[in-house]
């Protein structure tokens, strides 16, 4: 087979992100990452005053670019690192949790996967958005470890946080993802799981790059 699919999902910072973008940029594969999106419409629901969800989405239009991993282009306007703040990642599970918005971006997804060679990171993509994806991988890590994690990346970006408040807003998260309605956070039957815990990042991306390799034969 010379093309195919790749769906990563798992919980908040297990790692997804950091091991996708590697992962296609070794296999030449284009890199997505679903957790932007929904990032980008939760940032203009908040920008508008929390309008109606449904209202909002005939005003989006959502563009990613493949520079430096992913850029986000919010209706022409490059949000990626606005992404990140706290403010967005307080909201992202309920916008996230809304049928119409969910809707809208599995359909653009589902798009962006047609022609094969993705590497598609996020919370319900082996289960819902490439069902049929060639490899599926379900990475999960200690809520200590994903705490510490973005404790550092949040250093790193500048944006203040506690490791303890980290944790607590992980599971929070966590909880909200797994339990929804539609499409909630579960690892797909056919889908490997990998614990990054206490694991390097060079050690799960030579993982998943042999899983990848036996599909690629
Ligand atoms: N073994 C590992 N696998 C993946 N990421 C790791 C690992 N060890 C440390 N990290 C760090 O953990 C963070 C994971 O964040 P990210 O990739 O955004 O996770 P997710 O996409 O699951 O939210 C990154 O800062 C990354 O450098
Ligand atoms: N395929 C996806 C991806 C993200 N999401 C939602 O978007 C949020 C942010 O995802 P993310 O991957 O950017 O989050 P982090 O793990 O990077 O903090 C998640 O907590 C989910 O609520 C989703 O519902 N479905």
């Amino acid at each position: 087979m010379n093309k195919i699919n790749i769906a990563i999902d798992g919980p908040a910072a297990a790692g997804k992100s950091t091991i996708a973008k590697r992962v296609a940029s070794a296999l030449d594969m284009v890199y997505v990452d679903t957790g932007a999106m929904y990032r980008a419409i939760t940032l203009a629901y908040l920008e508008a005053d929390r309008p109606d969800l449904n209202e909002l989405l005939s005003g989006i239009h959502i563009r990613l670019l493949a520079e430096n991993g992913q850029r986000v282009i919010l209706n022409e306007k490059d949000v990626t690192d606005r992404l990140r703040e706290n403010d967005v990642t307080e909201n992202v599970s309920f916008v996230a949790s809304d049928p119409a918005v969910r809707r809208f971006l599995v359909n653009l997804q589902q798009q962006l996967t047609e022609d094969k060679g993705v590497v598609m990171d996020g919370r319900d993509i082996g289960t819902t958005v490439i069902p049929d994806a060639e490899l599926k991988v379900y990475m999960i890590a200690s809520v200590d470890e994903r705490a510490m994690r973005r404790q550092l990346d949040n250093e790193a970006r500048g944006i203040e946080s506690s490791v303890e408040q980290l944790k607590a807003d992980i599971a929070h998260r966590d909880h909200l993802d797994m339990t929804r309605d539609i499409s909630p956070l579960t690892k797909a039957e056919d889908a490997i799981e990998i614990d990054t815990t206490g694991q390097t990042i060079e050690e799960v991306t030579e993982e998943i790059l042999k899983l990848a390799a036996e599909k690629l034969a």
